[in-house]
């Protein structure tokens, strides 16, 4: 089997991303507070329909996908479909890679114009974080059920004494794997032990994160790909992410607790993404298919790659493994490229992978490399800040970071970029894009 990637259909026409778009995103319990991950989800595709004047009957195809599921629409993408402007017969099916989920719907759309099944789909992803499948505790459940099928007083007296109190307690989902009962936060503390992170160098990237974006809101651009969501009963808006600290000060950051690890940890708030809720989408289409409809694609898909590794130790380490291999499949080198877009799930996990791109230890014994993937170039990483400021909505950071990098390539005036991200579970995902 050939290294290199064909990213493209049958008549050797590229994948092309012809427009992307998201909500603002805003910490938990905000703007966003009892807006459902499917409301989002139908504001951003409705909104990207509109922007991009394409027929809705044309779409053929939605991938959507959210991390944290409600129960009532377990089929978000179809959701979308039927309470959009879209056409009934678009057909659409969900898709869930934790925090890679939206790279998963795009490459899943991408495979479909790939193999010539489709011509035009859509791809995104959306969460929330204050619209909550809260559950109820397993001896609760269970009991319920039992009193479903209890006939009598006597037996219904007997499963109800079975409780105690702290049985009848709500229970919100948690950020954490399932395996290992680690939280995300255990694991980046992990990290911080493991790679010798320091407290001040987490703080130093999450402060150049806050200042970047800060300034990437303030130049204008970001109105290109972010929308104004208009919040039910529709006398509210928010225009603007709002967990970005556009007043960021380094000596504020070192003032906080650890979150995670109280006596011994140095992951923060501060240096860790906040609980997130938004939405985001991108039309792909084949190559020809956009010329024909006369659009400008924003950027073409060259590469892409997921990989997985084990989750007791270490475990978002998914762009180190994720990146040599997209890159592999691209013909290129980490040198090669214009721009680097890397998740920042926390500062501790960012700084851990930036590290082990550098390493020829890391690239010998768990690559099987005899040179390191490459030092990163700071002026290629993470330009307009990354997910420490402008947060992150798990399932919505996949098509916000391919959108993000395409709009900054073409500024720039085109090239190459790489957008990665780790994941829960192990997982990784690096995918490399190209703009004329
Ligand atoms: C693959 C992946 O992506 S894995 C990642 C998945 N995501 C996660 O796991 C989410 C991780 N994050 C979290 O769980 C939460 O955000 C936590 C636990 C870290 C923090 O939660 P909270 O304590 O609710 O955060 P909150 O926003 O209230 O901030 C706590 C304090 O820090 C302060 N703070 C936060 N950021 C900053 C900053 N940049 N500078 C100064 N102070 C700050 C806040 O002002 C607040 O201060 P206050 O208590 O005086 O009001």
């Amino acid at each position: 089997m050939s290294d290199r990637q064909q990213v493209t259909n049958s008549r050797g026409e590229r994948i092309a991303i012809v427009a992307g778009l998201r909500t603002p995103f805003a910490k938990q319990a905000t703007a966003f507070h009892g807006v459902s991950a499917l409301d989002m989800g139908k504001m951003v595709v409705n909104e990207l329909l509109s922007r991009s004047e394409i027929d809705p009957q044309l779409i053929e195809q939605l991938v959507y996908g959210q991390v944290v599921q409600m129960p009532a629409a377990p089929n978000i993408a179809r959701e979308i479909v039927l309470g959009t402007g879209m056409n009934v017969s678009t057909d659409a099916y969900s898709v869930t890679r934790a925090c890679a989920t939206s790279f998963q719907s795009a490459v899943n759309v991408a495979e479909s114009i790939m193999t010539g099944n489709i011509e035009i789909g859509l791809a995104g992803g959306s969460d929330s974080s204050s619209v909550l499948p809260i559950g109820v505790s397993k001896k609760l459940a269970h009991a319920l059920v039992d009193l479903n099928k209890a006939r009598t007083f006597k037996q219904k007296f007997a499963i109800a004494r079975r409780l105690g109190l702290k049985d009848l307690m709500p229970v919100p989902p948690a950020v954490a794997e399932y395996s290992t009962g680690l939280s995300m936060g255990q694991t980046a503390e992990q990290m911080a032990k493991t790679y010798n992170i320091s407290r001040a160098d987490q703080d130093a990237l999450a402060h150049r994160s806050h200042t970047l974006a800060t300034e990437t809101w303030n130049s204008g651009v970001l109105q290109q790909e972010v929308m104004t969501a208009h919040i039910p009963p529709y006398k509210q808006f928010i225009d603007r992410d709002n967990n970005i600290r556009e007043n960021s000060v380094l000596e504020s950051y070192a003032k906080l607790r650890p979150a995670f690890d109280r006596n011994h940890g140095t992951v923060t708030a501060a240096n860790s993404t906040p609980l997130t809720d938004g939405a985001s989408a991108i039309i792909l289409m084949s190559e020809g298919r956009a010329k024909a409809l006369g659009y400008q694609p924003i950027g073409y898909i060259k590469s892409y790659a997921f990989t997985a590794i084990d989750v007791w130790q270490d475990m978002l380490m998914g762009p180190s493994y994720a990146t040599p291999l997209a890159l592999k499949r691209a013909g290129m080198e980490l040198e090669d490229l214009t721009l680097i877009e890397m998740h920042e799930a926390f500062a501790a996990q960012t700084l851990a992978n930036m590290q082990m791109f550098g390493s020829k230890k890391f690239a010998a014994e768990k690559l099987g490399r005899n040179r390191a993937i490459g030092e990163i170039d700071m002026s290629k990483f993470n330009v307009l800040g990354g997910s420490l400021a402008y947060g992150h909505p798990f399932a919505a950071t996949g098509t916000r970071l391919i959108t993000q990098v395409c709009n900054e390539l073409k500024r720039r005036g085109g090239g190459t970029g790489l957008a990665t991200a780790c994941a829960a579970g192990g997982l990784g995902v690096a995918m490399i894009l190209e703009v004329e």
